[in-house]
């Protein structure tokens, strides 16, 4: 078996008297592409910010490559750690060549290898550095704005890619092809690790070569999608499998 990335321990999350998870514990080997998915405050998105402590746990442990991250400095963890979510924040008044070379800048690296390091992710996103990079963002579509925030999540090579929701806002044609992009992506670099979380069934099947299904802060199923579909552990796991059946018995009638 390849080497577990990220560990979770017997993790605890509370807000005031709430607990949003009372004991997670699952772990993510070297390569993989993890899609989370639950319905709406299943602690998909808390699961996520406390792997980069934009969210710190109350009680267990969260190591990665086998180390406490409360014991890695916060720069450096972040640095290893690429972030992508929705409302994608590119800086509006930076060209995109700017926004995608915002890490390595403040990293200072040499200016040649920022300059090559903004081509060659352009390129891996499928937006021409030529015929983008002095665009502002106001300038290009909303899917292509996506693009450009997974390529400045990527910008200092991180080993971890956290995504949240990062094609929620997009429409359906433009999401599918973002999908088939992120999948070609995480196939090229290989060996870099994606937690990917969403509410789409079909995108969490697609994408992940395992999925998390959460519901009410626990995991009811964490397995290939396969396996998933195969042997579904829980009601709640069969209710959203239901779910897809039923759409496709919809346009199989239509048809
Ligand atoms: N900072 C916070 N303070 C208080 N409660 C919070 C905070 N952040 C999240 N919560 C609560 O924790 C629960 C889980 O939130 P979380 O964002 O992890 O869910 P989610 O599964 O990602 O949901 P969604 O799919 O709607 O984004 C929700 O009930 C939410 O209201």
């Amino acid at each position: 078996m390849s080497k577990s990335v990220i560990k979770f321990k017997n993790v605890a999350k509370h807000f005031g008297s709430q607990t949003i998870i009372e004991d997670l514990s699952f772990d993510v080997a070297a390569g993989e592409f993890i899609t989370i998915l639950g319905s709406s405050g299943s602690g998909k998105t808390t699961t996520l910010k406390m792997i980069n402590r934009l969210i710190e746990p109350d009680a267990g442990t969260i190591e990665i490559n086998d180390e406490n991250i409360e014991n890695i400095d916060l720069i450096e963890l972040r640095r290893n750690i690429g972030y992508v979510v929705q409302q994608i924040g590119l800086f509006p008044h930076m060209t995109i060549e700017k926004n995608i070379a915002t890490v390595p800048e403040l990293l200072e690296w040499d200016l040649k290898d920022i300059k090559a390091r903004v081509i060659e992710l352009m390129d891996l996103v499928k937006l021409p550095y030529d015929q983008y990079g002095q665009r502002f963002p106001k300038q290009l579509s909303g899917g292509q704005q996506q693009r450009v925030g997974v390529a400045r999540a990527l910008a200092a090579n991180p080993q971890i890619m956290l995504l949240d929701e990062p094609f929620g806002a997009v429409d359906a044609i433009t999401r599918k092809e973002l999908q088939k992009q992120i999948k070609a992506i995480h196939e090229e670099l290989a060996g870099k690790t994606f937690l990917f979380v969403t509410h789409d069934i079909n995108e969490a099947f697609y994408l992940g070569n395992k999925v998390m299904i959460m519901d009410e802060g626990k995991i009811s199923q964490y397995d290939t999608p396969e396996n998933i579909v195969k042997a579904p552990k829980t009601a709640f796991v069969q209710e959203l499998l239901d779910t897809v059946y039923e759409e496709g018995a919809l346009w199989g009638a239509l048809k």
